[in-house]
């Protein structure tokens, strides 16, 4: 892959200032998913260099959390500069191993990069308290301290964003981290590992490991002085992760899955809802926790929305990442391309109408076409599981209450979309959805700014905004007592 900067493509992890081959040459292929080609190979680490990459961020914590707020704020800032000049590089990367289009590996990029500065920024505003006092002569107040060495998992479906969303965070309260990407998508992990490493980042603060995915999440996990364990990911492994945690009692944030309902109302521009529906259900090629899986749209514009957004669908373009014109690629694996194949035949068999789709693309390999599926009900598997790929359930809807009880008929609860413009309909719309984030009118709504995760089965804690810090800091309280003063 011709790059501007070349090191950025590095096939070795990164512990403790130093690019890492396996003790024992393991190693694993990395495949590019349009066409199954080996983009290169990458150690997997045994153990014994897993539990090193924690010694590492152990040692470089004590002098890492005594660094003035400026240094480190002045450093992470280095680190999104140089992923912002590098993004064009940065981006043809994500696409070839995760196979997401280049417009959209573009927007990661920068979308990734926008954490940094953020939570250098919003470092300064990690304030303690001071308690009036119930104790005579005592004066009481609290700290906000680093909880010490981090271990953040993250998934391929955004092999940058969420490194760095979660990293900006640790790195910011003056944490230490190792992060595993997943081993599918290790580039981008490594590349960020080397524009931190060029930004002067001290060795060991910010290390970057793979190995075989339970082993690997198991030593870190386990390991005592790890102290915070942020993971994205799906339900079933997240459970896993809090169990493993729940050994040392860590803290933990869970980003898991969803299954987020999109309500379109019949007072909506109908154009628009088609294309809200469209950006939330295909984006990633809807390998994305926050996809509108369900449709629901009001029986009097449900036959009207339908034709309007089939015509949408069959007008996607699929293909490789990196030809500029195609919107969708391909799955991830083969296993995501038997269980779309499985979850499009169940539903036309339990009598979904197809409208648009529903076959692997012409294209082969793990490219399926966007696909449209109308009248799903609850029986149906593409209703009620997650489904990881570009297939769009819809089903019509009498009465606000029913729209609820579909909305929350599941037991995720991450993000839900509205297509209205009545205030009157929007509002309790919101607070009554079991969602924890609610967009109307529109796709967009992550960000640096926001806290990003999910209620149920979606998670626990949240990513960006101010409460992005929780999981990273500890809240100290101090009581000093005047001499001579008793608590009476
Ligand atoms: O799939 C997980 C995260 C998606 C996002 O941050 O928009």
């Amino acid at each position: 892959m011709p790059l501007d900067h070349p090191l950025l493509f590095k096939s070795l992890c990164y512990v403790d200032g130093h690019w890492l081959h396996s003790d024992d040459g393991a190693s694993i292929a990395v495949h590019n998913p349009a066409d199954q080609s080996v983009i290169g190979h990458v150690p997997m680490l045994g153990e014994r260099q897993i539990t090193a990459a924690v010694d590492s961020a152990q040692r470089a914590f004590a002098n890492w959390r005594e660094q003035s707020l400026e240094n480190r704020a002045a450093l992470l800032r280095r680190w999104a500069e140089l992923i912002l000049q590098h993004q064009e590089d940065l981006a043809r990367i994500l696409s070839q191993e995760q196979g997401k289009p280049l417009a959209e590996a573009r927007g990661e990029i920068r979308y990734a990069a926008s954490f940094i500065p953020w939570f250098a920024e919003e470092a300064r505003r990690l304030y303690g308290q001071t308690i009036p006092s119930h104790i005579p002569g005592a004066q009481l107040g609290t700290l906000k301290e680093p909880v010490g060495v981090c271990a953040l998992l993250t998934p391929w479906n955004f092999p940058s964003a969420m490194i760095t969303r979660k990293a900006a965070a640790a790195l910011a309260a003056g944490c230490t981290v190792v992060v595993k990407p997943a081993h599918e998508t290790p580039y981008s992990a490594f590349a960020l590992a080397q524009l931190a490493e060029e930004a002067g980042m001290p060795a060991g603060v910010f290390n970057v490991v793979l190995g075989e995915p339970q082993m690997a999440m198991e030593t870190l996990v386990k390991d005592a002085r790890v102290r915070s364990v942020s993971f994205t990911g799906s339900t079933r492994v997240g459970k896993l992760v809090l169990q493993a945690a729940a050994e040392d009692v860590k803290k933990v944030a869970l980003e898991l899955g969803g299954n987020a309902p999109l309500i379109v109302c019949a007072d909506a521009d109908l154009d628009h809802a088609v294309q809200v529906a469209l950006d939330a259900k295909f984006q990633t090629s809807g390998q994305d926790c926050c996809a509108a899986n369900r449709i629901l749209v009001e029986r009097p514009v449900y036959e009207e929305f339908l034709q309007r957004f089939a015509k949408a669908v069959r007008g996607l373009r699929v293909g490789p990442g990196h030809d500029e014109r195609n919107q969708i690629g391909p799955l991830m694996h083969q296993a995501a391309l038997d269980a779309t194949a499985a979850r499009v035949a169940d539903a036309i068999e339990q009598g979904a109408r197809l409208l648009a789709g529903g076959e692997p693309h012409a294209l082969g390999g793990w490219f399926w076409q966007p696909t449209l599926l109308a009248d799903v009900t609850d029986a149906m598997r593409i209703y009620c599981e997650e489904n990881f790929a570009p297939i769009a359930g819809v089903r019509a809807f009498d009465t606000l209450d029913q729209a609820v009880a579909m909305a929350n008929d599941t037991e995720y609860g991450l993000a839900a979309y509205i297509c209205s413009n009545r205030v009157d309909v929007v509002h309790p719309l919101i607070r009554r959805l079991d969602h924890a984030m609610v967009a109307v009118n529109g796709t967009k709504f992550t960000g640096h700014p926001i806290p990003f995760g999910g209620m149920k089965a979606s998670g626990l804690g949240r990513e960006g905004g101010t409460e992005g810090f929780e999981p990273f800091v500890e809240t100290k309280y101090f009581c000093i007592h005047h001499q001579g003063q008793r608590y009476s």
